[in-house]
């Protein structure tokens, strides 16, 4: 059958600039056209290999009107509240899932990992005595770099539910661009319940109780949340017996994120906002990051990102150069503007001590404030002997300790940490207050890609991070 679906391309990239531009085309500034154009023109790693160029270009035009995930106020919102972070007043929690799935995609475990931030976000404030920012990896995060094009099977790797499927058949491994728009539906109705979960008074800080649930609230680490939530709710008596109730008090703001890695799929996300002068907006989350894998500075993910006005994360693992560093602060963040870049050093619990500094201290030189956040999962991957691909807890905790100790010995702000994480109990990280061993592993292995902390793990890191903030005060990583 004959497609009825308009060329896609909404800004007209294709052609030169229309005179009499289509029902729905934009029009963008000539100079921002013509760098939107050389952009996706350059190389751009890790992209799926789809079978039909017809049909993406139909999928993209599907995109090119579809609604919004995040609506540019919201990213404006998000960049003020990170610009606290860089000025070093406040701290930056994103985690979430590894791979979100679609048939993960539902109430219990969305509630569970919320419950979870939340959870984590509480201690981090009250032991560091800073805001914190809660941005989830989540509502989007649908696609994943792999090491290799191939599993242990022989069959194409899965790629993300954005762009394959994780059963292990050959058609079921094959890209299809379809599920491009169903990862935009899943993350609108991901969206739709965060929303609703923070309008309906889940985040209320008066219910901190009933975060505490289950498996975790007889856990050490439960037990120990309990406490800090006495005291929270001493206080919170008080400031209402004071008639000093607090809009903050009442909800709180979750932000979504994903790696911005399937070109095809950001670019059919991109809006132009004139509100406040023509800006243009990847609308599929508040926040976007780029991988280690794709961070070429020659590359398409680099120059896209310089375009777009969301807050812009940059993975850097141990084989950063500090000069490499500076080019990233130069390009993404021409204009000084605090909040709009986070680097996220993810160097292995290793490697960080040593690699670090002069990393920071080239980045200090430039005079950009930027965030530092720490990602202590992804250079601390190993496989067990029984053969699952793993994180020890104690690694984990070590790579965020090196970071701590870095940027206090410098003097720049440990503005955050970003963790794959779930709320359910799981068993794929080793280690933590449960002892998680190796033979353990089997018993609740569910991720779709990498390993994540499980609820109790994650707590635990909370409470040893917000130690990290009282110097003196630290207590040794449970073995
Ligand atoms: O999350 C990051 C990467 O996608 C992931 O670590 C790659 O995993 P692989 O080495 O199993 O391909
Ligand atoms: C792929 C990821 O990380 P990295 O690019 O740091 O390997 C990720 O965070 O999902």
């Amino acid at each position: 059958m004959k497609s009825t679906v308009r060329s896609n391309d909404v800004f007209g990239l294709a052609g030169p600039p229309p005179k009499d531009p289509a029902p729905g085309a934009v029009s963008l500034p000539a100079e921002l056209r013509r760098r939107l154009r050389e952009a996706l023109d350059r190389p751009a790693a890790h992209q799926p290999d789809w079978a039909d160029p017809a049909q993406v270009s139909q999928v993209r035009t599907v995109l090119e009107s579809a609604l919004p995930i995040a609506v540019p106020a919201e990213v404006d919102r998000l960049r003020e509240r990170l610009a606290e972070v860089a000025h070093g007043r406040a701290f930056l929690l994103q985690a979430g899932d590894c791979a979100e799935t679609f048939a993960g995609n539902t109430e219990t475990p969305l509630r569970s990992t919320i419950r979870t931030i939340l959870q984590m976000a509480v201690v981090l404030t009250y032991g560091a005595s800073l805001p914190v920012v809660k941005v989830g990896r989540i509502a989007g995060q649908y696609a994943k770099p792999r090491s290799s094009a191939t599993d242990a099977r022989g069959l194409p790797s899965y790629l993300g539910d954005m762009v394959n499927s994780a059963e292990p058949t050959p058609a079921a491994r094959t890209p299809d661009p379809s599920r491009m728009i169903r990862a935009h539906a899943n993350a609108g109705a991901t969206m739709n319940l965060v929303r609703s979960l923070n309008t309906a008074g889940l985040a209320d800080l008066r219910q901190l109780h009933d975060w505490n649930k289950d498996f975790v609230r007889d856990s050490p680490s439960g037990r120990r949340y309990e406490a800090v939530a006495a005291e929270i709710d001493r206080g919170l008596r008080f400031m209402s017996a004071c008639r000093a109730d607090d809009a903050q008090v009442r909800g709180t703001e979750i932000f979504a994120s994903h790696e911005a890695l399937v070109l095809d799929y950001e670019r059919s996300m991109l809006r132009l906002d004139t509100s406040r002068g023509p800006r243009l907006y990847d609308v599929s989350a508040h926040f976007l990051w780029i991988g280690e894998r794709t961070r070429q500075l020659s590359g398409a993910h680099v120059a896209l990102a310089e375009l777009v006005a969301n807050p812009i994360g940059v993975k850097l693992g141990p084989n950063v150069t500090p000069e490499q560093a500076a080019e990233y602060v130069e390009r993404l963040d021409p204009h000084g503007v605090p909040g709009r870049l986070t680097l996220i050093t993810r160097m292995g619990s290793e490697r960080v001590r040593d690699v670090l500094p002069t990393v920071v201290e080239k980045v200090t030189a430039t005079g950009h404030h930027v965030i530092w956040q720490c990602d202590p999962m992804h250079g601390n991957t190993h496989t067990s002997a029984s053969g699952y691909k793993t994180r020890h807890f104690d690694r984990i905790v070590d790579e965020v300790r090196g970071f701590f100790d870095v940027h206090r010995h410098l003097g720049t702000h440990p503005g955050g940490i970003h963790v794959e994480l779930t709320g359910q109990d799981v068993t794929e990280c080793l280690g933590g207050g449960q002892k998680i061993a190796d033979t353990d592993l089997a018993g609740r292995y569910e991720t779709a890609c990498d390993p994540r902390l499980n609820a109790q793990q994650s707590l635990e890191l909370a409470f040893l991070v917000a130690e990290m903030f009282r110097p003196g005060k630290e207590a040794a990583p449970s073995r």
